[in-house]
């Protein structure tokens, strides 16, 4: 703005310039103003900017006295999707119908039965979806809390981001307080199933992520199908394979499985808390193998010990219902464990072995695992160490198997020879069991094998031809020095039994059967007469109780004549069977093959056992014969190789002989000239 003095300092040069007074200037000044007013358009136009400037400062005026207003009787707040807090309201206005007034909707097809507001749907239940009405980014609504406080909701959608915003009409913060607490409480206690979560909620949430490769997934896995967890579940995959986790578990009959679908997430209900779990598949290994799954559980509790309760629990059903199972634990083809399998447990006295094997092992085995005290106090390492030796077929796996059964532990089986294991893994592998169990390693010699085998018996490649020695792959990476160092570790000691299995206990280190690693050797040799009489007597028992009407069954046969054999009868033909086989000829697999042939005529087993032993001699013959020709055949080949070796070598000999000689020659034919040139 221009100051009076520089306003009179302006007239004046306008004067000058001019010729006429500032009065004059002045005076023109005001007659041009006068016209110009005098203008309608002009006045029109200064009357409008003038009740402009009024109208905008009344409403800044006004919204700032609104604001005012609001900030001392509105609360407001946001709820955020994707926060639990959104959860509590959102399930907490639905409950209360209060988008039932609501006129713009978002109409969708959904399954009405799950729905907490069954007045948004138009049921019709005929099996078929739903139409449902969903508030969109509507008006806001009116909320006639408790019939005391107004609350203003409204939902808000922007850019896919939903949020609801609260405006509760109070002096303070206290009915907002109560309100979002009630709402919590609602959603906390509510049956209705939560919304399944798609957000990353490990941070007001309890998230256990349970890996495969872990032996508690075992426990989740089995806990939760126990639950029937994922009954609640839209999204199948049908499965055919029984061993497959799924719905119609009950019914082991049933063909097909509805197995949850991989990353879908399921609901359930536990002691009072909401889960989620999700199920995420592994990747299969070369041998059919899944690994590398997990069962993620998302509690809705933010209390670790509900966590930890929960596992307890999956723990304990597990541990109750492998009572009647024994659990194999397999490793995969990375070195690590892999999910287990579970088998009927095998009755001890099943076993057919001589007299007192099968009470000596078992003793042998629970007085171990009920002295651990005794093997600290004496500082002996508390591990103990089985091998058991002898033919195919005489029940090794199964004594195990069994006895895995009686002690109630569970079996981990390494094999040796399977890739990815070596002795670091196998360390890893030791280390990862859990203390008082079972570590099975059968055929530890196929590991080791002797060089006089290996000679004897060349790998044949597809047509037939020996693979060379040094293109053979070894039959394990792990060392006898490794597997010795596994035997005796810290991680041996934990009240673990070893077993070792062989056929061949004459190709073993002595240092891998010394007392110590391997504390008790049994022998399994072929059937003996007695072993014979008692596997027919197995094979065909006598039961009182069993009803002869319907035809044989177990515990009932009949003769040719038609009538039921007695207790006497079959125990005669069962001595009969025994004496008509030569002892220590077969093993008990082989005769367990046999009879399966005929389950239920005892007297067609023993009138055609005769010709079964004939079939059986020729066959060994036969193998006999084909391996007797397989090791003259490598014999054969070793001569001619050598013979070939020494061929060469004569005719390098000749060659570097022909060499030398041709050498002397040219040096002699060299020496006159040479003389010539002295002289
Ligand atoms: N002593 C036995 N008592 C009862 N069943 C036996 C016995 N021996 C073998 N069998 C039966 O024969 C089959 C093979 O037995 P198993 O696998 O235990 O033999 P193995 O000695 O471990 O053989 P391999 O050395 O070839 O592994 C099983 O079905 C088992 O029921």
């Amino acid at each position: 703005m221009a100051s009076p003095g520089a306003l009179i300092r302006a007239l004046r040069r306008i004067t000058l310039r001019s010729g006429r007074s500032w009065q004059q200037v002045l005076k023109t000044l005001a007659l041009l103003l006068r016209r110009l007013l005098g203008n309608p358009q002009v006045a029109e136009l200064i009357r409008f900017i003038f009740l402009g400037t009024i109208v905008e400062t009344g409403r800044v005026v006004g919204a700032k006295m609104v604001s005012t207003v609001n900030s001392f009787f509105l609360v407001k707040a946001s709820f955020k999707k994707g926060e639990l807090s959104y959860e509590w309201v959102s399930a907490y206005i639905d409950h209360h119908k209060v988008w039932n007034r609501s006129r713009t909707f978002r109409v969708v097809a959904r399954n009405a039965e799950k729905m907490a507001n069954r007045d948004l749907a138009i049921s019709a239940v005929d099996g078929y979806p739903d139409a449902v009405y969903e508030p969109s980014d509507s008006e806001p609504e009116l909320f006639h809390w408790r019939g005391r406080h107004w609350i203003t909701i409204s939902k808000d959608e922007k850019e896919g981001a939903s949020s609801l915003t609260l405006q509760v009409w109070s002096r303070n913060r206290t009915v907002l307080d109560e309100f979002v607490q009630e709402a919590r409480t609602f959603y906390r206690t509510s049956p209705q199933p939560p919304p399944k979560q798609a957000f990353d909620w490990s941070e007001s949430l309890i998230v256990g992520h349970f890996n495969q490769a872990d032996f508690s997934y075992d426990w989740v896995l089995d806990y939760l199908q126990s639950e029937n967890v994922m009954a609640d579940a839209n999204e199948f995959t049908i499965s055919t394979k029984q061993s497959d986790a799924g719905w119609n578990r009950e019914d082991g009959k049933q063909l097909v499985r509805y197995v949850p679908s991989t990353n879908t997430k399921q609901r359930l209900r536990w002691r009072g808390h909401w889960l989620q779990v999700e199920f995420v598949i592994g990747y299969e290994d070369g041998n059919g193998r899944t690994s590398g799954g997990s069962i993620n559980v998302l509690l809705h509790s933010c209390e670790k010990a509900v966590l930890s309760e929960f596992i307890e629990a999956a723990r304990v059903h597990y541990t109750h219902a492998s009572i009647s199972r024994v659990t194999v634990h397999l490793t995969d083809n990375y070195g690590s464990w892999a999910r287990a399998v579970t088998k009927n447990r095998r009755a001890f006295a099943t076993l057919i072995l001589p007299a007192g094997v099968k009470e000596l092992l078992l003793a042998d085995a629970q007085e171990f695992l009920a002295s651990e005290e005794w093997y600290t106090f004496a500082g002996v390492p508390h591990r103990r160490g089985y091998l058991l030796y002898g033919e195919p077929g005489t029940g090794k796996s199964s004594t195990i198997h069994a006895l895995a059964g009686e002690l109630g532990l569970e079996i981990y089986f390494i094999s040796l020879a399977a890739p990815g294991i070596d002795d670091y893994t196998l360390g890893r592998l030791i280390r990862d069991t859990p203390s008082r169990c079972i570590l099975l390693i059968e055929d530890i010699d196929c590991a080791f094998p002797s060089r006089e085998e290996d000679d004897d018996e060349p790998l044949l490649d597809a047509k037939g031809n020996p693979i060379p020695k040094e293109l053979t792959p070894p039959l394990s990476q792990v060392t006898l020095a490794g597997l010795l160092n596994v035997l005796d570790s810290v991680a041996s000691e934990e009240g673990r039994l070893t077993f070792a299995t062989t056929n061949h206990i004459e190709q073993l280190d002595p240092a891998l059967i010394r007392p110590g690693r391997m504390d008790l050797k049994i022998q399994y040799g072929l059937a003996t007469s007695e072993q014979l009489e008692q596997m027919f007597a197995r094979f065909y028992p006598y039961d009182d109780a069993a009803d002869a009407e319907h035809g044989p069954s177990i515990g009932c046969y009949f003769s040719a004549s038609g009538a039921r054999l007695s207790a006497v009868e079959l125990a005669a033909l069962a001595r009969a069977f025994a004496a008509a086989i030569p002892p220590a000829r077969y093993s008990i697999a082989q005769l367990q093959g046999y009879l399966l042939s005929r389950k239920n005529e005892p007297e067609g087993a023993l009138a055609g056992v005769a010709a079964w032993v004939v079939a059986q001699e020729e066959e060994r013959r036969e193998m006999e014969a084909l391996k007797q020709k397989r090791r003259r055949e490598a014999a054969l080949r070793r001569v001619a190789e050598a013979a070939a070796e020494r061929e060469g070598q004569t005719v390098r000999e000749a060659a570097s002989e022909r060499e030398g000689q041709t050498e002397r020659e040219g040096e002699t034919a060299e020496e006159p000239s040479a003389k010539a040139e002295e002289a």
